[in-house]
């Protein structure tokens, strides 16, 4: 038998591209010889999505996909995830770990977009401009320095003192603000920035408000009537980390009563599918609030950075198995097997697994040159680098091992 029938043709695995993922990613992928390429615009609705994935290698979303284990279910071939975004909410970590599937995304590079959009969100909302924007559109002229203030001395508060969180602080800073923050982790503050007490410390004594957390039970309605109560009187709030975060009738009501003075929101607890659907919110009504259609990550520089990164960190895992970076996956950080045929196994973390898998190689008198192991949680992931004389029927045997999840075999 010839070993080439156990290697996938490159030009056989199909790669699935949504939500408009930019240029960038086809041509990695077609200059490492990927050319079964499928794009689309926008996310698809859930009878297409499954239907696409059916014979799908690779996957390439945004924010929008929601990945559920029952769509995976569907999804038998599936070696990859990557999220061309930051967020990775939108895919169930578990279950791609558990069905042996590698999940990537882009960590920092869309960082700075949101970092400065932020910023400017912040001086143009202290400024009041957002309602003098808008009276103007109605053709009224507000000329008045009533209720508008510089930056310069007044105490923003970041609530997730991360990536983001940490960018917008020195921008911040160099504004002339004084910085405070809060997060769940012990944070190196940088420049001047100080650690809050507590939350709540923060609220009572920010003028402006801004989220960087992720999507987590815990950050979930972070922003809730409680939280509201302990506000400045008068403090801007921003939110362009997840719409699950903010509770949106919370923040309509506090608007109404002038307890938030100005709000800019870019991510909502349900957004539009697509830009042809009608974008509905409470918010709408408010001159003073700053509405954007989640474009917090959305610039010219960015995109075109995320479709570099994660297309490479997939066409590596195709070519050569490394998984260094993967959010929900053990990392094996592997080098060339030049010369070497390369076999991965993913399977369930159980005692005595490890033994197996060697025996195999050494009942079939397999030369290994190299092994690399790495768990998490249950899950297991060993590279084996062997001669190739002796390959195929070792990477047969390893298959009926209990426990196996995904084996796969590179040259
Ligand atoms: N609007 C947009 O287009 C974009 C939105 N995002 C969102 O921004 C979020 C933050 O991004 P990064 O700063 O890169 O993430 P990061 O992981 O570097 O920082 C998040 C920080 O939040 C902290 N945190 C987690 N739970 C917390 C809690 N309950 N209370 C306080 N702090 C908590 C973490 O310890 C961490 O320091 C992402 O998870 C994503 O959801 C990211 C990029 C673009
Ligand atoms: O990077 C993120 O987490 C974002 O929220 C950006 O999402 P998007 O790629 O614009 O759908």
């Amino acid at each position: 038998m010839s070993f080439q029938n156990t290697s996938f043709d490159k030009e056989k695995i199909k790669i699935v591209l949504l939500e408009g993922i930019h240029a960038s990613a086809e041509k990695v992928f077609r200059s490492a010889g990927y050319t079964n390429i499928v794009t689309a615009s926008k996310s698809l609705p859930k009878d297409e999505l499954e239907q696409t994935l059916e014979d799908a290698r690779f996957l390439g979303i945004r924010s929008r996909t929601q990945v559920t284990d029952a769509l995976l279910e569907k999804a038998p071939k599936l070696a990859a995830i990557g999220c061309f975004c930051i967020g990775t909410n939108q895919v169930d970590l578990q279950a791609t770990k558990l069905r042996g599937i590698p999940v990537f995304n882009a960590p920092f590079a869309n960082t700075r977009s949101v970092a400065e959009l932020v910023l400017a969100e912040m001086i143009l909302l202290l400024r009041g401009v957002p309602q003098k924007n808008a009276a103007a559109h109605r053709g009224e002229w507000l000329k008045s320095a009533a209720d508008s203030y510089e930056t310069r001395g007044k105490t923003l508060g970041i609530v997730g003192y991360g990536h983001i969180g940490t960018q917008i602080g020195i921008l911040a800073e160099n504004l002339g603000m004084n910085v405070q923050y809060f997060d769940i982790e012990t944070k190196l503050a940088l420049g001047n920035a100080q650690a809050a007490e507590s939350y709540h410390a923060l609220l009572a004594s920010s003028d402006v408000v801004t989220f960087h957390v992720p999507e987590t039970p815990q950050t979930k309605n972070m922003m809730d009537a409680e939280a509201f109560a302990q506000l400045k009187p008068g403090a801007i709030l921003i939110n362009a980390s997840r719409g699950t975060v903010v509770d949106i009738d919370c923040l309509a009501q506090a608007l109404e009563t002038k307890q938030v003075a100005g709000a800019a929101i870019d991510v909502f607890p349900v957004e539009p599918k697509s830009n042809q659907d009608e974008f509905e919110s409470p918010l709408r009504q408010f001159d003073n609030v700053i509405l954007t259609p989640h474009v917090g990550g959305s610039t010219m520089e960015a995109q075109a950075n995320i479709g570099i990164e994660v297309s490479e960190k997939l066409a590596k895992y195709s070519d050569n198995g490394s998984t260094l970076s993967s959010v929900n996956f053990p990392e094996v950080a592997l080098p060339s097997h030049e010369g070497k045929h390369r076999i991965c196994h993913i399977h369930r973390n159980v005692p005595g697994i490890l033994a197996k898998i060697n025996d195999i190689f050494s009942s079939n008198s397999v030369n290994i040159s190299a092994q690399f192991l790495q768990t998490i949680d249950s899950v297991g992931y060993v590279v084996t680098d062997i001669d190739q004389s002796s390959s195929l029927k070792a990477f047969e045997e390893l298959k009926t091992i209990e426990g196996t999840i995904k084996t796969r075999i590179l040259y």
